[in-house]
């Protein structure tokens, strides 16, 4: 039946003004009407106190003031080394806001001896600055001015990262100066590859002339780390809305009051991506270049717009900065049960820290990078970088729901009217992503911070499926498998059966590592001695054969034995011994069949078992070789039982 309107019986005349009539008399005056003014977040300071003698000085700095320090700050950031001037940078986007004359709004940064008369072109132009966009500014940025900008169907926005879509670890250099020299692990085995102050000088230069040559450039102004005592302040400039939203998803995001007071940055990014090297430039090894200088502290980022290398890039810098201060930073995961009890969940990527810490029966501190100070656990970052690869939402149902309106969601493929988005989809690439506010999942931890972790799981995608599915380790094992840091993931996508790669990058992440890899661990073992940590192994991985003939373990399973291990009910369990390696594998666990717990059992063909977990057993024993020389710690005792603690065959 067709629903009909009542008619009221006053139908002769259509009127079309019969309701209350806007209060403006053309559309321009009614398209102001739609936009309020925020005070925020330039409102007046209040008046600071004066140190120790109970009086107030009156420093009271006006909004215009305020912009004005502002711009200078970020002008400041944006000046070339060779020219005596800063960019000329205003405010705002440049289809609506023309800049009349130098002197309004505009700061023009100057170096001490500066010329008055403009010499070049580029001192007579203007700089729009898009500082802090809101997440529905930057959808508008990117869908007017970036190709491959979408909004699905679940209100994310998909946006693509260009020919590269994940890290060149290879392409990453670091300024190697009296400071650097000593303190980071160079060499062999080392992700810092070197290079010279004056070639990041010349990187930086392409960079800032790079974005000083557009018409427009985001600013995020952000933090890192949730511990306060221990928050760093950051500066994003970059060229494109995709880098800033994924920056505003994944640092901590400053209230209108923060972002007012925060002065200078402690570390700068200058993000170039869309802008290559020159390979003319020495150590330059392709036309991408992530360059860190310590010093500096600064960032520059050419030939690549992966988005990750910011996220990592910064990690990397915690990696120096923490240790300092006795801080441990390290590349997990880490959730709290309802009683406060926290769990690590360590990891190469892909093998399940975000999968596994997001978890509905306990609080999210964060899923990929965390300090461990005296006080306790903090996150470093304020969003999640999800693997959308085959993403369900029976299986991830919190990830799921957290890919909304805010959520980048990268690289996905989706159907081109309803704009629902195919998770299964690998034609742009495989490592396809998701990077959202922490707090779009419902039960995060905010702040992010807990206090000393209870468990320590260390996560390995073990695609040779030889590694039992969980097993208890004691300190020197903790210590030999976090320094092996082993995953075996596979390798192509393509067609046919591919071997399995064994990995293995030192604590888990040794892209990002600063320091030698027995200083993170000695850290490590001393925090978990000291807090009675226990650590558990749990293979992601495959179970009942390697990659092609096995399978990988459910993900219920493993969710299973995880819960089995925050309960403390694993602890009170029955335990055998595995030959090899040496395992303290549980003969029950809750939820899972019994048989699959002995990584023998599942396999056909015992013998091809034998053979696989000898070879992998090999691959252990080549990749430990290089740590053989080095003591953890300050107890050489201890660096003979992790010695020990290997593979004995
Ligand atoms: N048994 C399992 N345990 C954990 N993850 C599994 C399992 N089986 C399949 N998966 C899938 O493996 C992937 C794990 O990726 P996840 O995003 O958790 O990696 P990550 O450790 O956070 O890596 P990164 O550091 O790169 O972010 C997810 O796509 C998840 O669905
Ligand atoms: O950095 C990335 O691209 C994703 C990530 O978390 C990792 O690789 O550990
Ligand atoms: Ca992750
Ligand atoms: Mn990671």
């Amino acid at each position: 039946m067709a629903t009909e309107n009542v008619d009221t019986g006053v139908n002769e005349i259509c009127h079309d003004d019969s309701a209350a009539p806007v209060k403006a008399q053309t559309i321009d005056e009614l398209h102001s009407l739609q936009k309020k003014k925020t005070s925020a977040p330039n409102t007046p300071r209040i008046k600071q106190q004066a140190g120790g003698d109970g009086l107030f000085s009156s420093a009271i700095l006006d909004q215009e003031d305020r912009q004005k320090q502002q711009l200078k700050s970020i002008s400041a950031s944006l000046a070339s080394l060779t020219r005596e001037t800063g960019p000329k940078v205003v405010k705002g986007d440049p289809l609506t806001k023309k800049p009349e004359s130098p002197k309004a709004a505009v700061s023009h940064h100057q170096h001490p001896t500066a010329p008055t008369v403009p010499v070049t072109d580029s001192s007579l132009k203007f700089i729009h600055i898009l500082y802090n966009l809101s997440p529905a500014e930057l959808y508008e940025q990117a869908i007017r001015y970036e190709k491959g900008s979408f909004i699905t169907s679940s209100g994310a926005l998909a946006m693509l990262s260009g020919a590269k879509t994940g890290r060149s670890p290879r392409d990453k250099r670091v300024v190697k100066d009296k400071s650097t020299e000593d303190d980071l692990w160079w060499g062999k085995g080392s992700p810092n590859i070197e290079m010279d102050e004056h070639t990041f000088t010349v990187n930086r230069e392409r960079a800032v002339d790079y974005l000083n040559s557009l018409e427009k450039v985001y600013v995020n102004d952000q933090f890192l780390n949730w511990d306060p005592e221990n928050q760093i302040k950051v500066r994003i400039v970059s060229a494109r809305a995709y880098h800033s939203l994924f920056m505003h998803n994944m640092c901590i995001r400053p209230t209108a009051e923060e972002l007012e007071n925060f002065g200078t940055p402690d570390f700068t990014i200058y993000n170039a991506g869309q802008f290559p090297c020159n390979r003319y430039t020495h150590y330059m090894t392709s036309s991408t270049s992530i360059d860190i200088n310590l010093s500096r502290k600064e960032m520059v980022i050419l030939g690549t717009q992966y988005a990750g290398e910011m996220k990592k890039g910064l990690f990397g810098l915690m990696h120096y900065l923490m240790p300092k201060r006795q801080i441990l930073s390290l590349h997990s995961g880490c959730n709290m049960g309802k009683d406060g009890d926290v769990a690590l969940f360590f990891g190469l990527s892909g093998t399940g820290k975000t999968t596994l810490s997001t978890d509905q029966n306990r609080y999210l501190i964060g899923d990929d990078e965390h300090c461990w100070s005296d006080n306790g656990v903090s996150n470093i970052e304020g969003g999640c970088y999800a693997k959308c690869i085959d993403l369900s939402r029976e299986k991830e149902t919190e990830i799921w729901n957290a890919i909304k309106f805010g959520t980048v969601l990268e690289n996905v493929v989706f159907d081109e009217h309803t704009r629902e988005v195919d998770y299964t989809d690998k034609s742009v690439t495989e490592n396809t992503r998701a990077a959202y506010p922490i707090e779009y999942i419902p039960n995060a931890k905010i702040p992010c911070v807990g206090p000393h972790p209870k468990n320590v799981i260390l996560l390995s995608c073990d695609a040779f499926g030889v590694l039992p599915p969980v097993s208890k380790l004691n300190l020197a094992q903790t210590m030999y498998h976090f320094i092996s840091g082993y995953t075996a993931l596979i390798a192509g996508t393509v067609e046919g059966v591919k071997e399995p790669t064994a990995t293995f990058s030192a604590c888990f992440g040794a892209a990002f590592i600063m320091l030698h890899p027995t200083k993170y661990a000695a850290m490590l073992a001393e925090k978990m001695q000291q807090h009675g940590a226990t650590a558990w192994l749990v293979n992601t991985g495959w179970s009942g054969g390697s990659y092609g003939s096995g399978s990988r373990i459910k993900l219920p399973y493993t969710r299973k034995i995880i819960d089995a291990i925050h309960s403390g009910s694993l602890l009170n369990a029955s335990y055998t011994k595995t030959e090899v390696f040496g395992l303290e594998i549980p003969n029950e666990v809750e939820g899972v069949p019994s048989e699959i717990l002995h990584p023998m059992n599942p396999w056909a063909d015992k013998q091809a078992y034998k053979d696989t977990l000898l070879k992998l057993a090999g691959l252990f024993r080549k990749n430990f070789d290089v740590f053989a020389n080095y003591s953890i710690g300050k107890d050489s005792s201890l660096t003979e039982e992790i010695l020990a603690a290997g593979p004995i065959f």
